[in-house]
């Protein structure tokens, strides 16, 4: 059980490369917080100076109120009391399952009863009680990375870090190594920090997510929070998978520049009772602004009109011809090509056939003023 407090923290790698940059984030004791991003956002990064693995450039780092990294102070990785996963679960080859797990408790010094009782208890609630004697060689990916959770667990870490650590598994193993980590950090009441690029997992798993794009904190939130309201464009795509549609907002209205893209108030007021601006100075709302709205799958419908060709629709806005249509536990996945705009929608209740000519209908949006009201969108 920890808490976790960074403020400002920043890391300029040696080549120049601005790693992390301001990140003031508070990991609550015992949640489970995922860190998600695009690669090279600098989750791992976020993750290793957490561990000690990497120092910071700026800021402070502490742990249950306690400095550990800052202006002139600095505790190295092995004195911080944290457990870590890796991706390969990098274990020792020569040695049994339980002296992979007891290796941290030997190091430590402890006596051997004690040692043997305590890699029994969490081969145990790892499920491996039966293959203490085996070696790693022996083992399936995931029974491996179930030694690694075990080794990192086994001296009572204040939190647990993990890197990737699911992803070099299969489904449907991930998912059920997914469920188990989740149970055990809770039934411990561990904190954990999780890096994952899987926003299905990220979302699944975290009692919150931070989402990072280049060394920068783009939004904090639960699953919901972030699905309902994204605090910019970049956690709306990359969350939700919206469709970006840049444009220009005048009096409150929102003007797409695409040919076929509708926000207007005026026009759409009824059948757009979702369209929600974010970042919009109230006292600023006349002056003219580029802005950009974000179209999440489940944010419009497709009506599927006839062939009867692209052009004799003149004068209505232009119809869309479907990419590709897979199905999905919640419907059709499906692209549509909207006048040189791919766009993602979810369909349900018809099947949507490739090259079919459809009409997007825009229900819900989200409207963010990037360029002056970036800041207030994102601190929301
Ligand atoms: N040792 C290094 N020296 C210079 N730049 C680095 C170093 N390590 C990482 N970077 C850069 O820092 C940025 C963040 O990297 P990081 O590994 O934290 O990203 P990530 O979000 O974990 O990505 P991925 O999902 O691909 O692992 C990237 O642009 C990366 O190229």
């Amino acid at each position: 059980m920890a808490t976790i407090k960074m403020r400002n923290l920043g890391l300029v790698y040696l080549n120049g490369h601005v790693g992390l940059d301001g990140i003031e984030l508070d990991v609550r004791d015992g949640e489970f917080l995922a860190l998600l991003g695009p690669s090279g956002s600098g989750k791992t990064t976020l993750l290793r100076t957490i561990a000690g693995f990497l120092r910071p450039s700026a800021g402070s780092l502490s742990i249950d109120g306690k400095d550990i990294a800052g202006e002139g102070m600095w505790v190295p990785p092995e004195k911080r009391g944290l457990g870590m996963v890796f991706q390969d679960h990098a274990i020792w080859p020569h040695l049994s399952v339980a002296g992979n797990v007891g290796y941290p408790l030997k190091l430590s010094g402890i006596p051997r009863a004690h040692l043997a009782r305590r890699v029994a208890e969490v081969l145990e609630q790892v499920g491996l009680a039966e293959y203490a004697k085996r070696k790693p060689a022996a083992l399936s990916g995931g029974q491996r990375q179930r030694v690694a959770l075990a080794r990192a667990i086994v001296a009572s870490p204040k939190a647990l870090l993990l890197d990737e650590a699911l992803s070099a598994l299969d489904e449907p193993l991930r998912a059920r190594l997914r469920l188990e980590l989740r149970a055990l950090t809770r039934e411990q009441g561990l904190t954990a920090v999780h890096v994952t690029h899987d926003r299905a997992e990220a979302l699944g798993l975290a009692d919150r997510v931070v989402v990072l794009n280049e060394g920068r904190i783009q939004q904090v939130g639960t699953p919901a929070e972030l699905l309902e309201n994204p605090a910019n464009s970049f956690v709306a795509s990359f969350v939700s998978d919206a469709t970006l549609f840049p444009g220009t907002l005048v009096d409150g209205n929102f003007h797409a520049d695409h040919p076929g893209a509708r926000f207007n108030k005026h026009m759409e007021v009824h059948r757009n009772p979702g369209i929600k601006f974010v970042g919009v100075p109230q006292t600023a709302v006349s002056r003219s602004r580029r802005a950009v709205a974000a179209v999440a799958p489940t944010g419009l419908r497709l009506e599927p009109v006839e062939n009867r060709g692209i052009g004799t629709t003149a004068g209505r806005a232009p119809l869309a011809r479907v990419t590709s249509a897979l199905y999905g536990r919640h419907g059709y996945e499906t692209s549509v090509d909207w006048a040189g705009t791919a766009l993602r929608v979810l369909v349900s209740g018809w099947v949507p056939t490739e090259g079919q000519l459809v009409r997007p209908v825009i229900e819900s949006a989200h409207v963010f003023c990037e360029e002056a009201g970036a800041a207030e969108g994102r601190a929301a």
